[in-house]
């Protein structure tokens, strides 16, 4: 049988993106939004993607295919499960047949334009590193048995796989020395919709499975608690909605104008777009001025309204740091990071420190972050962002605070009371042991040397780096990994 091009397929929770191997991009990326990248913000219940298959015309719902801390999940914040759509993810073998098989007979049809898939082999990228058995047998009963397809490789964790075959044309970072060689390992952090997922990746192998740590730490769900910080501060909009508020305020009651994970999302674009402004912006700013969705659709049936308002910033700083930064809180980023670490043989936890990759449309979206820690330590702006503030984060938690650089006498000593009192004796003692890998050592000549190192990977764009991956992956010789139709 003459085999064609493999056709590469990344099964997002909130994006889908196909293509054909050897390319350099996805041919179509679906979202909520029709496919045209950016994305409207929708609840963690899933998502339609509209379906022509050339024969009809129809909805296809989409949800990831697990969902880590289900239970932690609120589905009240829900958009699409509040509009009557359905939040819950197939049960059944059949539930997922119903939902795999438009979405691919589309994809071959009207997106790829395949007129004979027995020709075709198809590489599928799940997020999940052990999907449900329910889902591999639906998906291969699909794309095997209805659909035609030549052969199926489904690959797990594909973040992790994909990335692997990047690794070693990526450049150093500037910290090291070119002379150092290619590094031994890597962190790999994928910040994807309502998980993050961390693990280690040893060159010449591949993830090292103990190392696997998931965590609540995706961008909707950072917009989820933006959105429970500001419902929790019961901000009273004064200048917003003039009336209204006044009338709230008297009656002892109070009003939050973010309403949805969308107008949380449009806090945090507002935040980082003033943020990176370098006209006008100082740490000393404490308040936002935001163009709420909410707000733009009341004003429309009520035109006194105002939407643009003035909101604080601080609950959503509040968010960035219990989501990403607290390393006492066990669902936070950087304790995921540090734990997986911790897991890995002592002799890789210096190199996968220093060469931490950042990927995912969720580490796309908070690139340019701007936390106050940084900039108060710092005292510049230069210092923003959420690699920087997570090596911070980092050296915190190991005890090497980010004043003593030069002083290694330090190292050991119980980090002085500097206002993090509310962190317990036993946070501050957990990550001690990887202390020195995250402080690295101090050179007579050049400063630091090693240490924590957070990067993205550069030039490649960090939420397509797993699709380019299995792009270069079709194209390699892996028969023996496809389950074909024919053997
Ligand atoms: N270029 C971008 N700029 C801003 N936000 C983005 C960008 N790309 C993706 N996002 C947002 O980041 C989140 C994660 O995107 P990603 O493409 O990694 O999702 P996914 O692969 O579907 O998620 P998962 O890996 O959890 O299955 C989404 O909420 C998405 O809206």
């Amino acid at each position: 049988m003459a085999s064609h091009q493999t056709i590469v397929v990344e099964l997002g929770s909130s994006r889908i993106k196909v293509g054909f191997a050897g390319e350099s991009k996805p041919r179509r990326v679906l979202n909520d939004d029709g496919g045209s990248g950016g994305g409207a913000r929708r609840g963690g219940g899933g998502w339609t993607v509209a379906i022509n298959d050339g024969m009809v015309s129809r909805a296809c719902r989409w949800t990831s295919l697990h969902r880590y801390h289900s239970s932690m999940y609120d589905a009240s914040r829900d958009d699409s499960a509040k509009s009557g759509g359905s939040a819950s993810v197939p049960t059944t073998a059949y539930e997922w047949e119903r939902t795999l098989y438009p979405l691919f007979s589309h994809a071959l049809t009207s997106i790829l334009f395949v007129q004979r898939p027995s020709r075709h082999r198809m590489l599928i990228l799940t997020s999940d590193a052990f999907p449900p058995r329910i889902f591999r047998e639906a998906l291969h009963r699909v794309l095997l048995d209805y659909l035609g397809v030549g052969g199926v490789w489904l690959l797990n964790g594909g973040a992790f796989e994909g990335v692997y075959h990047l690794l070693e044309g990526l450049p150093p970072p500037p910290s090291l020395t070119s002379s150092a060689g290619p590094p031994r390992a890597h962190l790999i952090v994928d910040i994807g919709t309502h998980e993050a997922r961390v693990a280690v990746c040893v060159a010449g192998s591949s993830i090292l499975a103990d190392t696997h740590r998931a965590t609540l730490s995706g961008y909707d769900s950072f917009l989820g608690q933006v959105l429970t910080n500001y419902q929790g501060e019961k901000i009273v909009a004064k200048d917003a909605v003039d009336e209204e508020c006044a009338h709230l305020e008297e009656e002892g009651s109070y009003y939050c104008p973010v309403t949805s994970l969308e107008d949380a999302n449009a806090v945090v674009r507002a935040w980082i777009a003033l943020s990176s402004s370098s006209a006008g912006f100082s740490p000393d700013i404490t308040t936002v001025q935001v163009r709420l969705p909410s707000l733009e659709r009341a004003q429309r049936t009520e035109s006194s309204m105002e939407a643009t308002i003035q909101l604080p910033v601080q609950p959503l700083l509040k968010a960035f740091h219990q989501i990403y930064l607290d390393y006492s809180n066990p669902s936070s980023l950087i304790f995921a990071m540090l734990t997986s670490v911790r897991t890995c043989p002592i002799d890789y936890r210096k190199a996968a420190l220093q060469h931490a990759l950042l990927l995912g449309g969720g580490s796309v979206a908070l690139r340019h972050f701007c936390f106050w820690g940084g900039l108060a330590s710092t005292g510049s702006s230069t210092n923003n962002g959420l690699g920087p503030q997570l090596e911070t984060a980092a050296r915190d938690a190991c005890g090497v605070s980010s004043d003593d650089e030069s002083a290694g006498e330090s190292k050991g000593e119980e980090k002085k009371d500097d206002g993090a009192s509310s962190v317990s004796s036993i946070s501050r003692k957990r990550f001690r042991s990887l202390q020195g890998v995250v402080h690295g050592h101090v050179d007579d000549d050049d400063g630091r040397r090693g240490g924590i190192n957070i990067q993205y990977p550069d030039p490649f764009a960090a939420d397509m780096v797993a699709w380019i991956g299995g792009s270069i992956m079709g194209t390699l010789g892996y028969s023996k990994y496809y389950q074909n139709k024919f053997p």
